[in-house]
């Protein structure tokens, strides 16, 4: 049955308003009238008139690393966390998985381990790796929403480093494409390898912070944009830069933005937003990623980039591992994996951080939401409430705290830096095209009905 959805606070065209919005039977929206209308016959009605309905957001940043190291994460685990946090889509990163999204083979490996265990929608990003670039067109074609590259060892062998000549190839290759170039920029310098000082420990923080200095960020985005300034459609190639952490990263940026005429966007993640290198204790493995959280300074101007426009989305880069790769025990921070676990979290996260700040939910919502739908070329469809769109939605109590204890965390290897904190704004309800598969109460539906993005991009 067609179904109306009311409350007096619904997230439309970027401001808070009382409306009505009109679901069909297949979950899209059909209409949206102001203000609370009453109950009608033929459709079923949702009251939500004292609740923010928020649109469902989309995680373009998750490895979900199945199959191949599905005990690290899994679909089944990765999205009903995703469901839980009122993440209505993710897309999956090329590597981790074994084998990784590099061909269009590999691709349909995946298809196969994730079909049926979708209690969310996912889309894919492929990889880049040295001579893959003649795989890159029909992967497109077979639907991924763009491509992740590494500039420095990725931590996975089978997903090795591309070289300037190899992201000259590809930018070749995708200029006339609806696709994205994205990359891991972190690049050694020309002086070569930070030196740590022999006597540095190695559960040290500020040991593995020198190890990733900021240098190596300003290295790659300088490279990127010197190769995307000497390509001959730069107006066509779109570029993104995927977990920024340095703040000496952002002049570069702007300049590529508004000087060179590049279409080069930005994202950071919730972990840079929220934790300063300053009190990451030693042997604190389970916040190390890369590039490294770095200083409260440094934090603070990644959030004046997010006002001023210069990174668009935040995302969750959730990459996990088991508990004995993070090495806690030792506390290690060169032989434990690189990745923070967050995935589900993020907009509780956010929104604490963002009201400590004079921040609005509206902000939120659009650097997580309608940005990220936007980069991962699903704009018309996820990212807003509007009609034509798909129903996905988050009945969110921006007031309500709560502790994220491991019951609150779904992924499958509960190690995350966010474990004891209190988060401001609760997820209560999560819609997807217009089904609910999560209730604060009752937990994630037992059966999914996520299904696998796979339409070609159109931009
Ligand atoms: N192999 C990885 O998953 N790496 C990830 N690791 C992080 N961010 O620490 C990433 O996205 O680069
Ligand atoms: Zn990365
Ligand atoms: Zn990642």
């Amino acid at each position: 049955m067609a179904s109306i959805f009311v409350s007096s606070r619904v997230l439309l065209d970027g401001k808070f308003v009382p409306a009505s919005i009109f679901v069909s039977e297949d979950g899209k929206i059909t209409d949206i009238q102001p203000g609370i209308l009453e109950p009608s016959t033929g459709h079923t009605y949702y009251d939500y008139s004292d609740k923010t309905l928020l649109p469902g957001l989309v995680d373009s940043h998750v490895h979900l690393n199945e199959p191949g190291r599905t005990e690290w994460e899994g679909f089944e685990t990765g999205t009903k966390s995703a469901a839980a946090g009122g993440v209505t889509t993710v897309i999956d990163m090329p590597l981790n998985a074994i084998p990784p999204t590099t061909t269009v083979e590999n691709l349909h490996t995946k298809l196969n381990a994730a079909v049926s265990q979708a209690w969310v929608d996912v889309g894919f990003w492929g990889g880049v790796i040295p001579g893959n670039d003649n795989d890159l067109v029909p992967l497109v074609d077979s639907g991924v929403r763009g491509f992740k590259c590494f500039m420095i060892e990725s931590g996975v062998d089978e997903f090795p480093a591309v070289e300037p000549e190899d992201i000259a190839k590809a930018m070749d290759v995708l200029k006339n494409q609806p696709s994205v170039l994205m990359f891991h920029a972190e690049m050694l310098p020309p002086e070569g390898e930070a030196k740590v000082a022999d006597s540095a420990s190695p559960t040290a923080y500020d040991s593995f912070l020198d190890s990733r200095p900021d240098s190596y960020e300003r290295t790659a985005i300088e490279t990127i944009v010197d190769l995307a300034a000497k390509c001959d459609r730069k107006d066509t190639l779109n570029l993104h830069i995927v977990h920024i952490s340095s703040a000496e990263t952002l002049p570069i940026l702007e300049r590529a933005q508004n000087e060179l005429g590049i279409n080069l966007t930005a994202e950071t993640c919730f972990h840079y937003l929220t934790f300063t290198s300053e009190t990451i204790p030693n042997k604190g493995t389970h916040y190390k990623c890369c590039p490294p959280i770095r200083t409260k300074a440094n934090q603070d101007a990644l959030w004046a980039a997010l006002q001023a426009g210069v990174l668009r989305t935040v995302v969750s880069d959730h990459s996990p591992c088991t508990p004995a790769l993070k090495d806690l025990e030792v506390g290690d921070f060169f032989k434990s994996w690189g990745g923070v676990s967050g995935l589900g979290l993020g907009l509780s996260i956010l929104w604490t951080e963002a009201s400590k700040r004079g921040i609005g939910l509206e902000k939120v919502s659009e650097w997580t939401t309608r940005n990220t739908a936007r980069q991962v070329g699903l704009q018309g469809r996820k990212g807003e409430i509007a009609v034509g769109y798909d129903a996905d939605f988050v009945v969110f109590d921006p007031e309500m705290e709560f502790v994220v204890t491991e019951d609150k965390i779904h992924f499958k290897n509960k190690i995350s830096p966010y474990k004891g904190l209190t988060l401001k704004g609760l997820v209560e309800k999560t819609y997807l095209r217009g089904n609910c598969i999560y209730t604060a109460e009752d937990g994630v539906v037992e059966k999914p009905v996520g299904k696998l993005i796979l339409e070609k991009r159109t931009e």
